[in-house]
């Protein structure tokens, strides 16, 4: 996978040299290109904004500096081979960037990133690249950042590590929340590990047992009983007659 992203911070991406996404970058499983947008603009202060027409407070990133650096970004990618991109735009007006469209846009060679800063771009920047190529506008929270580059952190990190062979273990996928299958809209239970006691804290018996079912069984329950107190809407989304009555009494 080919990973794009325009930013007036590029030092803010520091962060995909290290961890999983590094480790996958110096394994050759994605190829990440970090532009400083302030390389397509040619006045002496590298302006990249301006006053929003219609007036109200802030600026708006213009659209000649994210013309230019995504047509340029669009032609070395397709010049070195890439195919398909598609751009992901972090907005707080985007749709919520979920486990199922991380899993969407793992699926695509390539994607090219444009966190914005400031009100956000003009939207004729969307409108023009929207004609030609998919466009997913997402949002990583119901709350407001200051700019789009932690959104890029996050989506980066949520897809890096559903494509192959980049997480160790291909089993990790199976467990994950939101992830399809019998713990799918689940959170994820607690977790232990040495040593047995710990300032008096014993780990739950049932995890010594080695009886694999029971364990199954007490992982599937304290999931369930963290998400019905952490989550309970996303309870509402399992299949009716997920749960028997029993297990939602807990
Ligand atoms: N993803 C995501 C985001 C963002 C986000 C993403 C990109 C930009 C570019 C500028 N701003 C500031 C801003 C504040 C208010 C109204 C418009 N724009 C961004 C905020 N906020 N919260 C999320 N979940």
């Amino acid at each position: 996978m080919r990973l794009d992203v325009v930013t007036i911070f590029p030092e803010y991406l520091e962060p995909l040299n290290v961890s999983l996404v590094g480790k996958a970058r110096a394994r050759g499983q994605l190829d990440v290109h970090v532009h400083d947008l302030r390389e397509w603009t040619y006045d002496r202060h590298n302006t990249v904004d301006d006053t929003p027409y219609g007036g109200g407070p802030g600026m708006v990133m213009k659209t000649d500096p994210w013309g230019d650096a995504l047509d340029t970004v669009l032609a070395d990618g397709y010049e070195k081979g890439s195919q398909a991109p598609a751009i992901v735009v972090p907005t707080p007006s985007g749709r919520p960037f979920t486990q199922e469209l991380a899993v969407e846009l793992s699926g695509r060679p390539w994607l090219i990133f444009t966190p914005a800063r400031y009100e956000g771009i003009d939207r004729r920047v969307v409108d023009e690249y929207a004609a030609r190529i998919p466009v997913y506008e997402v949002s990583i929270g119901d709350y407001v950042l200051a700019g789009g580059e932690a959104a890029v952190l996050v989506v980066t990190e949520a897809v890096a590590r559903l494509l192959p062979g980049v997480l160790g273990n291909a089993e990790s996928h199976r467990d994950d929340s939101f992830a399809p299958g019998p713990m799918a809209n689940l959170l994820e239970g607690p977790v232990y590990t040495k040593p047995p006691a710990w300032r008096g804290r014993e780990i739950p018996e049932v995890l010594l047992s080695g009886h694999h079912g029971k364990i199954a069984r007490w992982r599937r329950d304290e999931a369930l009983r963290r998400t019905t107190a952490n989550r309970p809407d996303l309870i509402e989304r399992c299949a009716p007659g997920s749960f028997d009555k029993k297990d939602r009494e807990m």
